[in-house]
């Protein structure tokens, strides 16, 4: 599905001058009736026509498929990606090499599998959406190890790539939970990867690979139980210093709580959330202090949670475990408030149309024309960054430097060191960074999204050269951004930052050399950002 070129002057006239309105009146009802269809579908689809008996057959096609291509001459063997379409993903990307490439059809693969709950591990196929998962789990009693925030996000897409969630500061990131990988290799093979089979090597070197090594066609993931409520404690801090050694504090207690996040607000100013699942439905007296954050007319979670920050003290909530799961659904974390302004969180909007909300993220992408992309790349900064916990004080400060957009997301997680040989594409950690006695350091995720300071001023803003600068930071303090949001480093600086030693020898080993595109021209951006940097440097 693609929007006529024709639109593309209208939309960006519209996106220039009339983006709330548009929003308002189009986008958002466009996007809840497609929301609601999809969702009867996908509960007719999982009631009647589900067939995870089926998965074989399915991966069988998926094989078959490959093999066919394999046996082309080389000349016609065009490399592989999957047939996933580019505006559907979570990415500010456009992947244009999906357009001269093989598309392997892999939508099919949207099954839940089963659950084991003696070993506490969900078995599904890769397609299968956060949101669907989650649902399903929480019903069970469980929930993800890693279960990110954002409905629309596929597990298969995690696990290729990467993903972190506030529970992170005790399971790791996505790829440590992630038990089994199934895949099919350039030349059809089925291959089973877990963390100590014969196929090991190809376990450390999926995750952030981004199916540049074989096509990922099930999923063994990691589960943890779970209570009706998480008690969240909201704590606000006017001292920079104090708000940091706080958050490292409870990362790294002895019995640290079940979640841990931070919105922060300004260089000094933030407010750290501490969650706990805990069971209250027989204990009346709380029941007065639970808040549905999730209901139509409650607002943004970070303007709640902003609130907090005129408190004296911590402030105690229980609120609903699949609402707290979900809680920066309507707002899409922050993103929402440069899509249509502040009126989305204005309190006649949302108690008559709040229930429109959220719109699909993809649903925003669908209409983008290139001009809209290229001010999403030079306008607007939407970034992930993995950071040793260290640094934290030091980030902040960069980040607003660089880019002022405030709240600012932090969030901890474990990253581990799997020893010499076993390193994946993620930096590990180094011994200075490990925590005493364990092969985990602990870093962030540093999450930076809005429209920077610079140019809400209508002053010059560098995008390229500001972002270039905080990735020479990362690179320098063994960090790394997530690979969905627009890096510029050259291919010679992808690979300083990241470790592409195992990944380069799987690459060879099982057949990827040639049959799918290299990491680094996957996730490069598809604009030509060389042209945008040497303009900003003129300009100086
Ligand atoms: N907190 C968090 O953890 C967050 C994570 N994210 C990011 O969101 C993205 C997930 O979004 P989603 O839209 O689901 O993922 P995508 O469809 O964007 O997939 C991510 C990458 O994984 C590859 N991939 C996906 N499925 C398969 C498969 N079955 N076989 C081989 N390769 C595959 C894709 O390759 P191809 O191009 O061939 O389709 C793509 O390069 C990830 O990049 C993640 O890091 C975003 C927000 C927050
Ligand atoms: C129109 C386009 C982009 C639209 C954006 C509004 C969304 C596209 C991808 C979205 C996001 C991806 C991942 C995220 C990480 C989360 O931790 C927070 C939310 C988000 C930043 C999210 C925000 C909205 C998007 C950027 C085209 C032109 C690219």
């Amino acid at each position: 599905m693609k929007v006529p070129k024709i639109l593309y002057p209208i939309i960006d006239v519209v996106a220039t001058h009339l983006r709330p309105l548009a929003m308002m009146y189009v986008v958002l009802p466009l996007s809840f009736i497609l929301r609601n269809v999809l969702a009867i579908h996908a509960f007719v689809y999982n009631t009647f026509l589900a067939s995870p008996q089926l998965h074989q057959s399915r991966v069988d096609r998926v094989s078959a498929c490959v093999k066919r291509r394999f046996e082309l001459p080389p000349e016609k063997q065009k490399p592989m990606c999957t047939a996933r379409a580019a505006w559907m993903n979570l990415s500010t990307r456009f992947a244009t090499y999906k357009e001269s490439s093989e598309r392997i059809y892999v939508a099919d693969l949207c099954d839940i599998i089963s659950l084991d709950e003696k070993n506490m591990i969900v078995r599904a196929e890769p397609l299968v959406e956060v949101g669907t998962m989650t649902r399903w789990l929480q019903k069970r009693g469980y929930m993800l190890a890693v279960n990110l925030e954002i409905e629309e996000a596929t597990l298969g897409g995690l696990a290729m790539a990467v993903g972190m969630s506030t529970y992170s500061h005790i399971s790791g990131l996505y790829q440590e939970n992630v038990v089994a990988y199934e895949v099919v290799l350039a030349d059809g093979t089925f291959v089973r990867a877990t963390r100590d089979n014969e196929y090991k090597d190809l376990w450390h070197a999926l995750p952030w690979s981004h199916g540049s090594l074989a096509l990922l066609v099930c999923l063994e993931l990691k589960v943890i139980p779970t209570k009706p409520y998480v008690h969240v404690k909201y704590t606000p801090f006017h001292d920079q210093k104090k708000y940091c050694d706080y958050i490292t504090e409870i990362s790294l207690a002895k019995d640290p709580p079940d979640f841990v996040e931070a919105s922060v607000f300004s260089e000094e100013s933030a407010v750290v959330m501490e969650g706990r699942f805990v069971d209250i439905t027989y204990d009346p007296l709380k029941w007065l202090q639970i808040n549905h954050v999730g209901l139509w007319y409650k607002q943004w979670f970070w303007m709640h949670v902003k609130g907090f920050l005129s408190k004296s003290g911590p402030v105690n909530e229980y609120v609903p475990t699949l609402e707290y799961v979900f809680r920066h659904n309507r707002g899409i974390f922050w993103a929402l408030r440069d899509q249509m302004g502040m009126i989305g969180n204005n309190v006649f909007f949302r108690y008559f149309f709040g229930w429109l909300s959220p719109p699909k993220v993809t649903f925003l992408k669908l209409p983008a024309t290139p001009e809209i992309r290229v001010e999403m790349m030079c306008q607007r900064v939407y970034q992930d960054i993995v950071l040793p916990l260290r640094t934290l004080p030091e980030a902040i400060n960069k980040a607003s430097k660089l880019f002022g957009c405030w709240p600012i997301l932090v969030y901890p997680s474990r990253v581990y060191d799997h020893g010499e040989g076993n390193r994946g594409i993620f930096p590990s950690p180094p011994k200075e960074d490990l925590v005493p006695g364990e092969n985990y350091g602990m870093f962030y995720d540093l999450g930076v999204y809005g429209i920077p300071h610079a140019v809400r001023k209508k002053l010059p803003y560098k995008a390229v050269t500001n972002m270039r600068e905080m990735e020479d930071y990362t690179s320098s303090v063994g960090g790394g951004p997530f690979l969905y949001a627009d890096t510029f480093m050259s291919k010679e600086e992808f690979g300083k930052m990241f470790n592409l030693d195992l990944y380069d020898k799987v690459r060879v080993k099982y057949g990827a050399v040639g049959h799918f595109p290299e990491l680094y021209d996957k996730i490069k951006p598809e604009i030509d950002y060389m042209a945008i940097l040497d303009q900003e440097n003129k300009t100086y």
